[in-house]
């Protein structure tokens, strides 16, 4: 039987790297908001043991697949889990229904690939716990813990120390420019700072959102249609980056609001409006599914 799963986008409200590791990767604060704004992935068993995946973009409907098969984060998942427990004897075919703009700093891939490691250990019954699936997930990239525990978090290490937070009611307009960035080639820019100092937590929640992005002064020296979009958005509401980028969002404290500012924009740039989330939905599915 077919089923539906939610993939929910991020946004970084604020991103400082505040350290280098021997590993390559960078030691970061951030805070992720996760989005009621995202992807469905749809699971359908096959009778062999196959893994396929389909990914359909409404963002780029004239490019049938977005992203190669094999390179997609969501066959990699399902994969891992094959790995991991050999006793599955049953394929699937996994179907991603994009939204959320590819290579946008939303988190999408990393969303895609923890919602199929959830699915497929719910859909396979493999009883992973919650603890042996971060640790798969972290493997396939930094940001795929925070959509595997599922809550608005507090986030430190490479993204993958967690602590649930919850914040106050806000609405994003996410602007979405005709630009997509490449995380990995800016953690490895020479001009990114790495020392930013840590904050905490307290500090963060009483100045919110004045803290901003350590990658944006990069991001407006090597795209200027971001730097554009960002003080065009910057004229009527703060406007800060996404992770690495390209996507920029303001908080509003109404929808109404939210959509009044869409439709200022809205000649100029694509956008979507989205209610901040303290549970991902595909967790509440979870629950639901449990429960039942
Ligand atoms: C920028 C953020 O989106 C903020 O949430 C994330 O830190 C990026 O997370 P992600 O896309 O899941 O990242 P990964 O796929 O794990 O890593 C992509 C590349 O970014 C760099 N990377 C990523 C995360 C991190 N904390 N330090 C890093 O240096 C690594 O060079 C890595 O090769
Ligand atoms: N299911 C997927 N959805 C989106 N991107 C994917 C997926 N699988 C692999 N990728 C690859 O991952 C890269 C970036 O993915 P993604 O959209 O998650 O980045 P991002 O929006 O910048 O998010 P992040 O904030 O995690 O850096 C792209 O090069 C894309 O080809």
């Amino acid at each position: 039987m077919k089923t539906y799963w939610p993939s929910p986008a991020k946004l970084n409200l604020f991103l400082h790297i505040v350290g280098r590791r021997n590993d390559g990767y960078h030691d970061l604060q951030t805070i992720f908001q996760l989005l009621d704004y995202g992807d469905e992935l749809t699971f359908t068993p096959r009778s062999d043991q196959q893994i396929t995946c389909t990914c359909f973009s409404a963002l780029e409907p004239d490019s049938p697949s977005v992203i190669p098969e094999d390179d997609n984060l969501a066959i990699k998942a399902a994969r891992l889990l094959q790995q991991t427990k050999n006793k599955i004897d049953t394929g699937m075919d996994i179907h991603i229904e994009k939204r959320i703009p590819i290579g946008g700093g939303l988190g999408g891939g990393s969303s895609n690939a923890a919602t199929t490691l959830l699915a497929l250990n719910y859909l396979w019954q493999l009883n992973l716990s919650l603890d042996e699936l971060l640790k798969l997930g972290v493997t396939l990239g930094a940001d795929v813990p925070v959509f595997i525990k599922g809550h608005t978090s507090w986030a430190e290490g490479i993204g993958e120390k967690l602590q649930a937070i919850t914040l106050p009611e806000a609405w994003y307009l996410v602007l979405i420019p005709p630009q997509a960035i490449t995380t990995a080639k800016l953690f490895l820019d020479p001009r990114l700072t790495y020392n930013t100092t840590a904050i905490r937590i307290q500090t963060f929640l009483s100045e919110h959102l004045k803290t901003g992005n350590d990658f944006e002064p990069i991001v407006r020296q090597d795209y200027p249609v971001i730097a554009e979009a960002l003080d065009y958005l910057n004229h009527f509401a703060p406007a800060h980056l996404s992770g690495t980028g390209s996507c920029i969002f303001t908080a509003l404290d109404t929808k109404i609001q939210a959509e009044l500012l869409q439709e200022k924009i809205k000649s100029r740039y694509r956008s979507f409006i989205s209610k901040g989330l303290s549970i991902s939905p595909l967790h509440r599915k979870l629950d639901a599914l449990q429960t039942q």
